[in-house]
C-alpha cells in the first residue's frame, strides 16, 4: 500500500454537492490517497492542507486545479470507417436522420479484432489525456449476433461501463424485415450479448426509418430488463417523440439527447429526477448544428442532469469533455460549476456510480488536473489542452 499526499493544490473542486451548482470549490485544500495499484487508489483523507498527515510520497501540483476526472456516461468508441464527408454536408445544410449509421456498420464489420482494439485504446487514451477517468462504451456499430458480442468483449477490456445497443439501426440485410431484425434483438442477440454488459440502450426516434419506434423500444427495454441488464435509452434526438417518457417510465437510469423536449417530458423527468437523468450532449448539437436543449430551464425544474461526448463517428466525433463543458455553459445556459458537476458527479449518477464523480472519504481517486488554477478556466479556455487525468503514484 502506498499512500500519496497531493499538495499546493490551487483548487480543489469536490463535487460534494455544496456551494453554487454543487461544485464544493475551496481553496488551500491537500488530499491523501492510498493504492495498492495497477488501477486507482481510494481518496482517504481531504482537508486543510495546514493539518494534512504524514504519506509515502508527495504530490506538488503547483498551484493547480484539482477535480475528479469527468464521467464521460454516453459513447461509441467501437467503430471504424470515417464520415467526415458527412459532417461536411450538415455543415452545408444537410439535416442528420440516422442513415450514416449503415457506413459506419459495414466498415465495423470489415474490421480485424486488432484494429478495432486499437483504434478504441487510442481512443479511450485521447479520453484520458483530456480528463476523462470513466467512459461508458456502447456497441452498435455490428448488428449481427458475432458483431455485437465482439463489440461489447473489446469494451470490456477498457471499461466496466459496457452498453448493449443491438437496437441502434435496422441493419441494411434486415430493413424488409424490421421485426424479424427486433426479434433477433431480443431474442439470440440478447442472450449472446447480456453476459458482455452491463446496460441495455436502444435508439428510440420514430422521426427516423433507421431507428426504432416507441413499442419496439419498449419491447427492446423490457426484455433487456428481462435478461438482467439496467435500462438507458437514445431520446428525442431528431425530432419530439416517445422516447423521453418511455425511459422514465421504465425507470431508466439515463435518457440522452434530449434535444426536442415537450412540456410532458419535462414534467416526467422532474417526476424522475431521483431515477432517470437526462444526460445532454452538447458536441451533437454542434456537429449536426441542431437547435441545443435548454439545460437552464431543467435544472430550475428540477431534473438531473449530466453531461456527456457521445464520441461517435456520426454525430460528435469529439472526446474532449471540456469542450462539451465549454458547450453548455456557452449554448445551454448553464453555469461553470453546473457543468463540471454534470460532466463529473452528474455522469456518475447517469450510470448509477457513487464511487467516482466526487473527491470524498472512500471514492475513488480518479483524478484529473488543470493547467489553471480554477475550474471557470474549462470554459473560459475553450478549445486549449488544460486537462489531464492525474497519475498519482500506487495508482
Ligand atoms: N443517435 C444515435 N446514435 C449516435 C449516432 C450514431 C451515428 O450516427 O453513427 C448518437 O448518439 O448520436
Ligand atoms: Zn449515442
Amino acid at each position: 500500500m502506498t499512500s500519496t499526499l497531493i499538495t499546493d493544490i490551487g483548487e480543489l473542486v469536490t463535487c460534494d454537492g455544496t456551494g453554487e451548482g454543487g461544485i464544493g470549490a475551496r481553496s488551500g485544500q491537500a488530499v491523501v490517497v492510498e493504492g495498492t495499484g495497477p488501477g486507482p487508489g481510494t481518496i482517504v483523507w481531504v482537508g486543510p492542507a495546514s493539518s494534512a498527515p504524514a504519506a509515502d510520497e508527495v504530490l506538488d501540483v503547483g498551484g493547480r486545479c484539482v477535480l475528479p476526472g469527468f464521467v464521460d456516461s454516453h459513447a461509441h468508441l467501437v467503430f471504424d470507417g470515417d464520415r467526415s464527408a458527412e459532417f461536411a454536408a450538415r455543415m452545408a445544410g444537410q439535416r442528420y436522420d440516422g442513415g450514416g449509421i449503415g457506413v459506419t456498420v459495414a466498415a465495423t464489420r470489415a474490421a480485424g479484432d486488432e484494429r478495432l482494439r486499437a483504434a478504441l485504446q487510442a481512443r479511450v487514451a485521447e479520453m484520458r489525456a483530456q480528463g476523462t477517468t470513466t467512459v461508458e462504451v456502447k456497441s452498435g456499430y455490428g448488428l449481427a449476433v458475432e458483431h455485437e458480442v465482439r463489440a461489447l468483449q473489446l469494451a470490456a477490456e477498457v471499461t466496466d461501463e459496457v452498453t448493449y445497443l443491438g437496437a441502434h439501426f435496422v441493419p441494411p440485410e434486415m430493413r424488409e424485415d424490421r421485426d424479424g431484425y427486433v426479434d433477433l434483438v431480443v431474442g439470440e442477440m440478447l442472450q449472446a450479448c447480456a453476459p458482455h454488459a452491463r446496460w441495455i440502450d436502444v435508439f428510440c426516434e420514430p422521426a427516423s426509418p433507421h431507428a426504432f419506434t416507441g413499442e419496439e423500444s419498449r419491447r427492446v427495454l423490457a426484455a433487456g430488463r428481462d435478461a438482467g441488464l439496467e435500462l438507458r435509452v437514445h431520446g428525442n434526438q431528431i425530432d419530439h417523440g416517445p422516447g423521453v417518457r418511455l425511459a422514465c417510465e421504465m425507470g431508466a437510469a439515463s435518457v440522452d439527447h434530449c434535444t426536442y423536449l415537450s412540456d410532458a417530458d419535462v414534467d416526467a423527468l422532474v417526476d424522475s429526477a431521483a431515477t432517470t437523468t437526462a444526460t445532454l450532449l452538447p458536441g451533437v448539437e454542434f456537429s449536426t448544428k441542431s437547435p441545443y436543449p435548454d439545460a437552464r430551464a431543467l435544472l430550475d425544474a428540477g431534473v438531473s442532469v449530466a453531461i456527456a461526448s457521445d464520441c461517435n463517428p456520426g454525430t460528435c466525433f469529439s472526446s474532449s469533455m471540456p469542450f462539451m463543458i465549454a458547450l453548455a455553459v456557452r449554448e445551454m445556459g448553464m453555469t461553470p460549476s453546473e457543468a463540471v458537476v454534470a460532466a463529473t458527479r452528474g455522469g456518475a449518477r447517469a450510470l448509477r456510480r457513487e464511487d467516482i464523480g466526487r473527491i470524498e472519504i472512500g471514492a475513488r481517486a480518479d483524478l484529473a488536473v488543470l493547467q489553471a488554477p480554477n475550474h471557470l478556466h474549462l470554459a473560459y479556455r475553450a478549445g486549449v489542452p488544460i486537462a489531464r487525468a492525474l497519475e498519482v503514484a500506487g495508482d
